[in-house]
This record gives structure tokens, C-alpha cells and sequence, in this order.
């Protein structure tokens, strides 16, 4: 994206930011504790010039999650900075915004969006300069919660149409976490993907235990089973042959540790992906373009986001060629949303966007 950062040079950008609070519906227990609410920052940048007719617009959003971000004041003061530092141009801006992940990842994706706004192009048709893209393969999240609970939302889930389940995992012991998955499986019968996610709870021990039970249950995806430092533990369990088929996936080691050291441990077959963590859908594609050289499989996910960076996670996961289900069908678990959803889900498939741009409108209803 930067070598068309000139595709701009002429415009006159402006960036102004506010505050949201978005309840979730019902929490998200995992592992790591419970996700109750998203607050962050919906930001619109506006390019003026005088042969431009009428204005260029552009949104993104930032929404820190802890642990995973910067927190929501360092969010904030990135912001700020940035609204001051655009008059001299996006390369500024980005500047500004130093490693403050939630408010790069905001404002690379307006200009993303105002960009291909002015040159009529959906957004991941911009980003990707690849073939046109219907729908992309998406999972149902399933929090953590007792054996019946779980079941029964797998199931449900099942009757709306989704054929992959992704399951959190790790935060009560393995044995109940067995039988969580063998319900499940029972209710969903023997087609459905079942992937768990376990955020860094385990031993390894533990995870050898779930493990070669979960490879029984055909689980398909064993995600972040030990802390994120433990490298070479994750590339362990990929050699653990009672485990063979259950494929490991790493989301918070990406973090940090960064592909290299990743690759060099074999620590990986999947790795998840999530734009507002990295800092981006420009870095977040990046990162899949090179992992897919490598035979890793790279899955894109939302942090229970707003629609703005939700529909360009969307974008993002339909820029990369034969990406799998990606966590990107998190919407309902909000109570509320910055505007209306673009993105249909049918069958089990997001429905890609193909307007100008991110394709979101009305999120900024003066
Ligand atoms: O991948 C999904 O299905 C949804 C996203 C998700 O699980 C998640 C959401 C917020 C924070 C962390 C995570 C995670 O993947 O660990
Ligand atoms: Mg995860």
C-alpha cells in the first residue's frame, strides 16, 4: 500500500476520532479471563482538495483489548498525536502513532478505505490486486462454559448454518474440557470442523492429555494451548504423535515472538492472524503472504470488533488466496455496533462486500 501513499500526496487529510462502548450480548468466557465489553475509537479521515469533487472518506476503528493491545489511554494519546501529525500526510500520521497497534491498525485502514473509495474498488480487491471474491469461510465462537452449555451452542450454531466451530477451552481442568468436546461432537455429528482454543492455559502435560483425546474427537485445530513464550513446547506437541491430525496453531506467540522465531522452532501449522493486535490489515496480510511460502496456514480474526474493522478483517481474509475459516463471524456476540453490518452470513460463509471501499456507511451520523 505504501508505493500508492502518493495516490493521496494532493489531498488535504483530516482526522477526527470519538469515543464507543459496545456490551457484549453475553460475555466470551476463555482461558484468560471474560470479555464483557469493547470500547475504542471509531476515527473518519477526510481528504480535501480543490480538483477532488466533493470529499474523500475514509473510516477505521481502534478497540484496544488488554493484553493484546495498548490500553485504551496510550490508544487515545496515539490518536491524538496522529490528528495532529496528518497535515503533513499519512506517512506522519503513521509516524505518530510509534507502536500503538490498535491506532495504526485504525488509521491505515481509513486511509485504506478512502483510497479505494476514490478509485471504486472494494477494499480487499484494493489491497490484494487479486481476483474477485464472493464469500469467505467463516467459524462460529463458542465461549467456554459447562459440557451441556457448549454442546447445545455448537448445535445451535450447526442450525444456523455453520459447518466450524471454534471452541475456548483451558479454563476449567482437561478432563471436563474432554467431555465439553465429546458432547459436542456427539451433538454435531462427525461433519462439523471442531477447533478449540485454549489462551496459553496449559501445561504441557495438560496439553498432551487434551491433545491425544481431541485427535479421538476429530478436533482439527489445537490453538494456543501453552503460554506464548513456549516455542519450543508448541513445537513438541506438533511431533506428539497421539495428537497426529490435530494441527497447532499459534495467535498470541505470533505476538511475541514474530514469524521468524516462530518458523525457525517449528512451532506452527496455522497461524491466526488478527489485524487490530498487529497493527493492521496491510501487516496482517503481509505476515499471510509470507507464512503461505512457508506451508503455514494463516486464519484471520476479529477481537470481537466493531463492524468498521470487522468488515475489514472480512476484506483482508477475502485478499488471501484459500484462506480457511477465519473467526470473523463475531458480531453476534454484540450487543450493540457502531451501524449497520454489511457482511451477511449464509452458510457458514461471510458474504464479501463489493461496494467502493470497506463498504460500511452511516457509522458517522452527525
Ligand atoms: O477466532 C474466533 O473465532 C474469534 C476471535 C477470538 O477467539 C478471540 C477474540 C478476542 C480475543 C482473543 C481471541 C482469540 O482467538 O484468542
Ligand atoms: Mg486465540
Amino acid at each position: 500500500m505504501t508505493d500508492r501513499a502518493d495516490a493521496d500526496q494532493e489531498l488535504e487529510l483530516a482526522l477526527v476520532y470519538r469515543p464507543f462502548s459496545l456490551p457484549l450480548a453475553s460475555p466470551l468466557e476463555t482461558a484468560a479471563g471474560t470479555i464483557d465489553s469493547r470500547d475504542g475509537f471509531l476515527i473518519r479521515i477526510v481528504g480535501t482538495a480543490p480538483d477532488v469533487d466533493g470529499q474523500a472518506v475514509g473510516y477505521g476503528e481502534a478497540t484496544p483489548l488488554a493484553g493484546w493491545t495498548e490500553s485504551r489511554a496510550d490508544c487515545e494519546a496515539a490518536l491524538e498525536r496522529a490528528s495532529d501529525a496528518i497535515r503533513d500526510g499519512p506517512t506522519a500520521a503513521l509516524e505518530a502513532v510509534e507502536k500503538q497497534v490498535a491506532a495504526r491498525h485504525a488509521i491505515t485502514l481509513a486511509l485504506a478505505d478512502l483510497r479505494a473509495r476514490r478509485v471504486a474498488t472494494p477494499l480487499y480487491r484494493y489491497v490484494g490486486q487479486g481476483p474477485m471474491v464472493g464469500r469467505v469461510p467463516v467459524n462460529a465462537t463458542i465461549g467456554d462454559g459447562t459440557p451441556e452449555e457448549t454442546a447445545r451452542a455448537a448445535g445451535e450454531a450447526v442450525d444456523r448454518g455453520f459447518d466450524c466451530c471454534k471452541i475456548k477451552v483451558g479454563a476449567r481442568d482437561v478432563e471436563t474440557d474432554i467431555e465439553r468436546l465429546r458432547r459436542t461432537r456427539a451433538a454435531v455429528g462427525p461433519d462439523v470442523e471442531l477447533r478449540v482454543d485454549a489462551n496459553e492455559a496449559w501445561t504441557y502435560d495438560e496439553a498432551t492429555t487434551s491433545l491425544a483425546a481431541f485427535a479421538d474427537l476429530d478436533v482439527s485445530i489445537l490453538e494456543q494451548p501453552l503460554p506464548a513464550g513456549a516455542l519450543e513446547g508448541h513445537a513438541a506437541l506438533r511431533e506428539f504423535e497421539p495428537g497426529e491430525g490435530v494441527a497447532i496453531a499459534i495467535d498470541e506467540g505470533l505476538l511475541e515472538h514474530g514469524v521468524d522465531a516462530i518458523c525457525e522452532a517449528g512451532a506452527a501449522d496455522v497461524l491466526v492472524l488478527k489485524p487490530m493486535a498487529l497493527g493492521g490489515i496491510d501487516i496482517a496480510r503481509q505476515i499471510a503472504a509470507w507464512v503461505q511460502e512457508l506451508e503455514i496456514t494463516p486464519i484471520v480474526t476479529t477481537t470481537i470488533d466493531g463492524v468498521v474493522a470487522r468488515t475489514g478483517a472480512v476484506h483482508l481474509a477475502a485478499s488471501i488466496p484459500n484462506v480457511p475459516a477465519c473467526g470473523l463471524a463475531t458480531a453476534s456476540l454484540l450487543a450493540d455496533d457502531l451501524g449497520r453490518d454489511p457482511v451477511l452470513l449464509e452458510k457458514g460463509s461471510a458474504v464479501v462486500p463489493q461496494a467502493k471501499g470497506l463498504g460500511v456507511e452511516g457509522v458517522w451520523a452527525e
